[in-house]
Formats: C-alpha cells, sequence, structure tokens
C-alpha cells in the first residue's frame, strides 16, 4: 500500500505520525512510505534517518497526499490538508470532530474515510491510542497550571507545594481518567493537596486503592464542584465522554467564586472543553483571563513535547497502522469491531453516533459502511 507521512502544521505542533523505526516496519511488511521533507524535524528525526529506512522522501506536498492511499498524521487536518484528500483515501489521525462541526463537513465532503485514533478502543473499555497523549497532557497540565499561577502569568503567586510553615495549594482533577490520573500523580509528587472527581465509582475505588490515602477521591456533584471552584488553586479539567462533545462543568457563574489568579487548565479543550468560558489556544498564546481567573486550553499540549510524544504515539499506533495497511480498511474494521470504533467519516457518511448527536445530523450505521 502507497502510505504517506505529511509534516503536521498546527500551530507549534511538532509531533509527527510516525518514527523512523516505524516506518522502517511498514516497509518490512512491503509497503511504500513517503514522508514529506522535514516532517520529522520537530521530534529529532532527520529526513537522512527515513531516507536511511526506505522511505521516500518528498518536498512537494501536494504530492505527499495524491500519491497515498493511506495518510498517517498527528492533528486533526487543516483547511489546506482537507482540501487535498478524496475519496478512496484512508485517513488516521486523531479528529475531536464532535468539537468541530466545519471540519466534519468538509471530510463528509472529500468523501475521505477517516478514522479517529481518539474513538478506537479495546476489549478492556480503554481508548489504547488516545492514552499514550492523554498520560504526557496530563503530566503536562500541573507543569502548565503551576506556571501559570505564578503572579507575571496573572497568577495567585502561589507555590503548589508551598513550603515548610506554609500549606500546599489545593488541586483538583475533574475527570479521573487517564489525564487525571497522570495530572493528580504529578501534582502529588510536587507536594500539593490533590482532589479528584469523577462520576464513576468505580474508577474512584481504583484511584483510592492505588494512591492509598495520598489523594482524596471525590464522587462528582454540582456541590462537589461548588466545593472545588471555592478551594482550589488549580482545577484541571480532564473529563470524557468518548467521542461527544465534553459535558460543561465548570459555568462562569462560578468563576465567581474562584480566588481570583486560580488557574482552569481545561484539558479537555479537544473535545470542545468542559469549563463554560474555555476557548481553544495555542502554545504560542496558552493563557488568557476572564473575570480573573487564568484559563489555559492549548489542544495539542502533547506537541511541545514532540519527541517523548512521537515515540509515544507511534509505539500504540504502528500495530493498528500495520494491520490497517496489510488488510485495508474494511477488511481490518469488519473483523475488529474495537478498530471499528475508530470510523467517523466514510464516503460522505457520518459514522460515530456521537457526533451526529452534537450536530443533529444524520448518521450511517456502521455495518453498512463496511459493506
Ligand atoms: N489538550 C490536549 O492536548 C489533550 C487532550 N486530551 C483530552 O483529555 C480528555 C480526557 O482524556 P482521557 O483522560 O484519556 O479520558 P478517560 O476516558 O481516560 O477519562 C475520562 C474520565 O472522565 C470521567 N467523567 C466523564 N464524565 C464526567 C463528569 N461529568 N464528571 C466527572 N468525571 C467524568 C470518566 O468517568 C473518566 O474516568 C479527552 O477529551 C482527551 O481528548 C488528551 C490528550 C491531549
Ligand atoms: C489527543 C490529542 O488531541 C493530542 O494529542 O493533541
Ligand atoms: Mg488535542
Amino acid at each position: 500500500m502507497q502510505i504517506a507521512v505529511p509534516k503536521e502544521i498546527k500551530n507549534h505542533e511538532y509531533r509527527v505520525a510516525l518514527t523512523p523505526a516505524g516506518v522502517r516496519e511498514l516497509i518490512a511488511h512491503g509497503h511504500e512510505v513517503t514522508v514529506e521533507c522535514g516532517a520529522g524535524e520537530g521530534s529529532g528525526y532527520s529526513d537522512a534517518e527515513y531516507q536511511g529506512v526506505g522511505a521516500r522522501l518528498e518536498s512537494a506536498v501536494e504530492r505527499v497526499f495524491s500519491s497515498a492511499e493511506l495518510i498517517l498524521k498527528v492533528k486533526e487536518p487543516q483547511p489546506s490538508e482537507v482540501a487535498r484528500l478524496s475519496k478512496g483515501q484512508t485517513l488516521f489521525t486523531y479528529l475531536h470532530l464532535a468539537a468541530a462541526r466545519e471540519l466534519t463537513e468538509s471530510l463528509l465532503a472529500s468523501g475521505v474515510t477517516a478514522i479517529a485514533y481518539e474513538t478506537v478502543t479495546d476489549a478492556a473499555g480503554g481508548l489504547p491510542l488516545l492514552a499514550p497523549m492523554s498520560r504526557v497532557a496530563g503530566r503536562m497540565a500541573i507543569q502548565a497550571g503551576a506556571h501559570a499561577l505564578e503572579k507575571a502569568q496573572g497568577g495567585l503567586g502561589v507555590l503548589l507545594p508551598g513550603v515548610p510553615g506554609v500549606a500546599p495549594a489545593r488541586v483538583t482533577v475533574i475527570g479521573g481518567g487517564v489525564v487525571g490520573e497522570n495530572a493528580a500523580r504529578m501534582a502529588l509528587g510536587l507536594g500539593a493537596e490533590v482532589v479528584i472527581l469523577d462520576t464513576s465509582l468505580a474508577r474512584l475505588e481504583t484511584l483510592d486503592h492505588r494512591y492509598q490515602g495520598q489523594i482524596r477521591t471525590v464522587y462528582s456533584t454540582s456541590e462537589a464542584l461548588d466545593e472545588a471552584v471555592r478551594h482550589s488553586a488549580l482545577i484541571i479539567g480532564a473529563v470524557l465522554v468518548p467521542g461527544a462533545a465534553a459535558p460543561k462543568l465548570i459555568r462562569r457563574e462560578h468563576l465567581r467564586n474562584m480566588t481570583p489568579g486560580a488557574v482552569l487548565v481545561d484539558v479537555a479543550i479537544d473535545q470542545g472543553g468542559c469549563f463554560e468560558t474555555s476557548r481553544p489556544t495555542t502554545h504560542a498564546d496558552p493563557i488568557y483571563l476572564v473575570d480573573g481567573i487564568v484559563h489555559y486550553c492549548v489542544a495539542n499540549m502533547p506537541g511541545a513535547v514532540s519527541r517523548t510524544s512521537t515515540q509515544a504515539l507511534t509505539s500504540a499506533t504502528l500495530p493498528y497502522v500495520v494491520r490497517l495497511a496489510n488488510g485495508g480498511f474494511r477488511k481490518v474494521l469488519s473483523e475488529d469491531r474495537h478498530f471499528a470504533g475508530g470510523l467517523n467519516v466514510h464516503d460522505g457518511h457520518l459514522i460515530l453516533p456521537e457526533v451526529g448527536e452534537a450536530f443533529d445530523m444524520p448518521v450511517t450505521p456502521l455495518n453498512e459502511a463496511l459493506r
């Protein structure tokens, strides 16, 4: 199969969809891989390294796209990239369509088959292709939040662990999944007081058991959220209803009850954000203030630690990529309903019910699309 790896073009996105090791694996399976010149640079992989494992280097982006049957990316396609997609091609990348109506409509119009990393599931109920980046973003959320708490950033001027004689600050994590647990671990390691809110008692039980009382677990209710906003220096938004738009859990009126300079980090921004006042920001300009509360809402956080993230992402995606390339999407998705959960758009049809619900658009059943 002809496989293409374009250079990512989103703001400060330095990841690439495949490491040279991943390319080598695909070539060993008999596939041809075209890598756009410079695609790996931001992750520390030179063109020569890709060439060395047998990739074809291409400097003309239009040829990278037009020659491909399978296009591998990291971030959702930007408008200039969508314009290059066509029927018969398969795109495998993060999409987050429930928060992106225009992108949904343009992918439908392109006729492409679009499989999203973040809605592929596994037999244990996890999201194996979202998890590696959620681990990264969860860990980064505390770094970003701690920085935003500095006075010069508009923050409270509070050091998360405190110092002897000065109490640590409270960090509340809403959603104790992969992002949430990783954020909590970092906050705990820094010596903050850590609380996790979740609506899954089973998840809270796991976390309670794992952290042996070092992290306070609280069932998430509106009362618990009211309490969290009053007493937290830093709140991390880490909820997810897979495939769906994030529920707005902290409303604008909550901000009145927060201490001015407190910080909201909305990691769930890629699904639309779980705070009413969140809007996507970029690494170039990551924070803004609403009613004195600092907001950090970068939708591609792992892009900033691209070397780590590219390696972690390729390790997770590669087995799926190899299967797609060897078998073609129709056969592979028909045989694996967990992988098939990734199919969002096919040949002008919207497949993912959660996206249909978000935009009140008609949905074609998966079985019909795979026929
Ligand atoms: N901004 C960025 O760069 C990145 C963003 N993300 C996003 O972070 C979000 C979280 O991802 P994961 O941790 O992997 O998901 P996950 O599925 O592992 O965890 C989500 C947790 O939220 C809980 N939850 C759902 N509804 C809730 C509610 N109403 N109140 C409290 N808890 C609730 C679930 O029970 C679950 O434990 C996703 O939107 C994901 O796309 C992930 C990586 C990078
Ligand atoms: C998950 C995602 O959107 C990211 O890693 O940027
Ligand atoms: Mg994202």
